[in-house]
């Protein structure tokens, strides 16, 4: 059995508009999974399903043997910690250090285990030099930083990223990747939502593909970015250059730039692509 598994979920909100409807997922530990879809797809909602800030209407969410419905949402914050979309929404302590610090604080830990993870976590997201700062007096892009950390801060087993690339510079993506890749070598399970699909195929392997309340697509990324049927349901377009390579017609299921590159050489040596006398293809 999968470490954390949604089994056949749906959630209505108050109101009574249904969000998620018959929604089966698993999640393995250590694994990168980016969740993708249009606005309102049902992303958010099926995220904070999985760290209980909301409980199924109907069916299960299981984490490492933990039925959603028969816990807290406080305690359920022990084992999933949830970046929440807008850093504003999270952040209410006057310095970035008290606000990496609030969650394991709440843990019960000794200080210096708390000091510990906070500095480890200020670390890793690039923060280190801002923990006397208020975080209002960061920007955005940092602001979201300081939201990353305090959630790494708290250890938890799962960590849930809601839109995470929204607003940032380059380097801070190539960061976000770094940030990623340690925390699941730490055997951490990471849940990514984002609109990047660059983004996606530089981190992850395992894509859920999510339209219209629904689960349409779970895979590898390299089928779902190849399946032209699914993208187009769920209004998504391929990355760049797989489209680049959709369009040139090369045989492979083309994702990065490396691989683009051995595709045109391969052309060009079977004599499918040649150069005008300005060295561009045609
Ligand atoms: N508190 C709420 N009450 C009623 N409906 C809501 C509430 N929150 C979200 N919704 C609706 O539920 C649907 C799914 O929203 P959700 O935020 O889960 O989608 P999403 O795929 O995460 O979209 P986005 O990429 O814009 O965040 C939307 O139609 C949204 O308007």
């Amino acid at each position: 059995m999968a470490f954390l598994t949604l089994n056949n979920i749906t959630f209505a909100y108050p109101n009574g508009f249904t969000a998620v409807e018959n929604v089966n997922m698993s999640f393995e530990k250590g694994e990168a999974v980016a969740i993708v879809g249009q606005n309102g797809a049902g992303k958010t909602t099926t995220v904070k399903l999985i760290n209980g800030l909301l409980k199924p209407t109907e069916g299960d969410v299981v984490i490492d043997g933990w039925n959603t419905k028969d816990y807290t949402t406080a305690q359920i914050s022990r084992k999933v910690g949830y970046v929440f979309q807008n850093p504003d929404d999270q952040i209410f302590n006057s310095t970035v250090y008290k606000e990496i610090e609030f969650g394991p604080k709440q843990q019960g830990l000794s200080p210096e285990v708390v000091k510990d993870l906070v500095l480890k976590a200020a670390e890793l997201v690039g923060v280190t030099k801002f923990l006397e700062e208020n975080p209002y007096d960061l920007p955005y892009s940092l602001r979201k930083m300081v939201t990353i950390a305090a959630v790494i801060a708290m250890n938890t087993d799962v960590i849930i990223l809601d839109e995470p690339t929204a607003g940032q510079d380059y380097p801070t993506m190539i960061r976000l990747g770094e940030i990623i890749k340690h925390l699941i070598q730490q055997g951490k399970t990471v849940i990514t939502i984002t609109h990047d699909m660059e983004f996606v195929v530089n981190n992850f392997e395992h894509v859920i593909v999510m339209a219209n309340k629904r689960k349409i697509a779970d895979g590898n990324k390299r089928d779902i970015f190849w399946d032209l049927e699914t993208l187009e349901k769920s209004m998504l377009k391929q990355p760049h250059i797989s489209g680049l390579s959709n369009s040139l017609k090369f045989g492979n299921q083309v994702l990065t730039i490396e691989e683009m590159v051995e595709e045109l050489k391969d052309a060009k040596k079977s004599g499918h692509v040649q150069k005008d006398n300005y060295g561009v293809v045609v």
